[in-house]
């Protein structure tokens, strides 16, 4: 039987209150409920996996999953998807994602914790988040839990916008305008959790410069030193 995560998890802070909506669809507060796996309840391992847009996160945790076998949660993903659905969040999430700013990481948070309990692996990969330490302390309130490591993918503003632009997916914040507040909300939000982590001695920093499998050569080794 997976037992309750607070078990072997660091518990930080009280729950932050969920509101009744979203609540309903999520187990609230800590401890959450991981699913059973062969009678036994694995401790759930939780990479994030940070950098600017465009640095290649998506395309490496792809390369990861193959490799490694994690379960990949895109916090970008999850919102656009939720987006799409007929959630009341849905418009707020096009406007914030649109100018390029930082949903409420209440709303992140519950769309990433519902992933975590529905699924069957125990290893996660969490893209794109925690994006603020806004974000870093709502999963630690919510989830009740830390970063087994961190990856950071270091990759000159230039080559980002390169990459974003040619991207082609038809996402709504792959524009240039956009494009210049994320990469300000990068710098203002996203570095200070960096550099958090990296006080902590958890961050692992990748070159994100070179192709996608000269990085993945450097992202290899990470896991490989992992026992898991
Ligand atoms: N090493 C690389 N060199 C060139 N293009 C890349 C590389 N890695 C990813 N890309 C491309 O750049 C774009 C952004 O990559 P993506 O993985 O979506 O980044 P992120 O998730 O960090 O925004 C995609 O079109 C992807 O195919
Ligand atoms: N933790 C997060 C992650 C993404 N978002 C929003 C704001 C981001 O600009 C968009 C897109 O995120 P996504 O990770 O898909 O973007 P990139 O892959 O870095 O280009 O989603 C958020 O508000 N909070
Ligand atoms: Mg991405």
């Amino acid at each position: 039987m997976w037992r309750r995560a607070t078990l072997f998890l660091r518990v930080l802070e009280p729950p932050i209150h969920i509101n009744a909506s979203l609540s309903q669809t999520f187990t609230t507060g800590f401890p959450f409920h991981f699913q059973e796996k062969d009678g036994i309840c694995p401790k759930p391992l939780i990479t994030f996996v940070l950098g600017g847009p465009g640095s290649g996160k998506g395309t490496q945790c792809g390369k990861i999953v193959e490799t490694f076998g994690f379960k990949h949660l895109s916090a970008g993903d999850l919102l656009r998807r939720e987006m799409v659905s007929d959630s009341e969040y849905g418009s707020m999430i096009m406007n914030t994602i649109g100018e390029g700013r930082i949903v409420p990481s209440e709303v992140t948070v519950k769309l990433i914790l519902r992933e975590m309990e529905s699924s069957d692996n125990h290893k996660f990969l969490i893209d794109g988040f925690p994006r603020s330490q806004e974000n870093r302390i709502a999963f630690e309130q919510i989830i009740g839990a830390e970063p087994h490591m961190v990856l950071f993918f270091d990759c000159p503003e230039e080559e980002m916008v390169k990459r974003v632009l040619s991207r082609n997916q038809g996402r709504i914040d792959d524009n240039i305008n956009t494009i210049k507040n994320r990469l300000q909300v990068f710098e203002s939000l996203n570095l200070p959790v960096i550099d958090y982590y990296a006080k902590k001695g958890k961050l692992y920093r990748i070159n994100a410069v070179g192709t996608v499998d000269e990085i993945f050569e450097h992202v290899r080794p990470v896991f490989e030193a992992c026992e898991f």
